[in-house]
């Protein structure tokens, strides 16, 4: 199955090098440009990907394309492509947010477009991901089962109505970076108290990720684990009052909701 980028950038290169760690693809089925040779040349060469000279030329070689710039330009990307896009009809893969699947085809200038949306975040490049996907309606079974495929071997994924991808955004595409706060908030606390910065971040990451992993496997909710932790009249109880003084459930709920409304401008 070959495989195109256009943009090289964070998000393609988390997908790319998952992908590439599963062993699901090679380098030498990836295609892929973007708008600077300094951002994609060296990359492409490192992983043995095929280099593109032109966003028309990924779509010339692949049989999935990979829409992987910011939304402000998205558009005239599609509009730049949309002969070969047309001629080829490969199946376009957006993870551009804010951008509807309406939208894409229109930008192209294509309604027998194949598009599906998707949202991933950056743990996709340690096999770890959580990504949505929404199929168009020229997109077959067969197309978007690959497609799945191969976001379910770096990661998990959920189908979902595209109306709900700004929710989806705040809970999984934008919050590695919220927990990536946290973690770092934990760290430096210990550091406040003599620890070094590489200890107390990797104690502080290991305390996230079993958390992470009981929410997941046990049968209660998040809530009663919190109740597990709390002994009566203990450390834990005294430092979750203190926390919510200072309104971290509320301030975790307005960040969330910041985001959403960033996504539906
Ligand atoms: N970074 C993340 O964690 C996530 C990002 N996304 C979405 O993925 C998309 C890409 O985000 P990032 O990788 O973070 O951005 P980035 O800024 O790291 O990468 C953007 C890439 O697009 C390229 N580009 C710009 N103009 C171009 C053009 N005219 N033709 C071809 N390439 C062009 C840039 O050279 C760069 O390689 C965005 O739409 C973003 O909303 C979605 C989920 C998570
Ligand atoms: O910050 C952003 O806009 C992108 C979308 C989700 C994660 N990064």
């Amino acid at each position: 199955m070959k495989l195109g980028f256009i943009g090289a950038g964070n998000m393609a290169r988390a997908i790319i090098n998952g992908l590439i760690a599963e062993q699901k693809i090679s380098g030498e089925d990836v295609y892929i440009h973007s708008a600077h040779k300094s951002s994609y040349e060296s990359y492409a060469k490192e992983k043995g990907l095929n280099p593109c000279e032109s966003n028309s030329d990924v779509v010339k070689n692949a049989e999935i394309v990979f829409l992987a710039v910011k939304p402000i330009v998205s558009k005239d990307v599609l509009e730049e492509v949309s002969t070969e896009f047309e001629r080829k009809n490969p199946v376009l893969v957006s993870m551009v947010t804010g951008v509807s699947i309406a939208e894409l085809a229109d930008a192209l200038h294509f309604p027998a477009a194949k598009i599906i949306r998707i949202m991933p975040n950056v743990n996709v490049e340690i096999g770890e991901g959580m990504t949505a996907l929404k199929a168009g309606k020229k997109v077959t079974e067969t197309e978007f089962s690959e497609v799945t495929d191969l976001f379910d071997s770096i990661g998990k994924t959920t189908e979902m109505e595209e109306k709900d991808f700004s929710t989806f955004v705040a809970l999984a595409g934008s919050s590695p970076a919220y927990v990536y706060l946290f973690i770092d908030a934990m760290s430096r606390s210990g550091v406040k108290y003599g620890l070094n910065k590489r200890q107390a971040t990797e104690i502080a990451a290991q305390a996230v990720l079993g958390s992470a992993l009981k929410v997941l496997e046990a049968s209660k909710s998040p809530m009663d684990l919190v109740d597990d932790v709390c002994s009566p009249g203990g450390t834990t109880v005294a430092g979750l009052l203190a926390m919510e003084e200072y309104g971290f459930t509320t301030s975790v709920i307005k960040g969330l909701d910041a985001t959403v409304d960033k996504d539906k401008k």
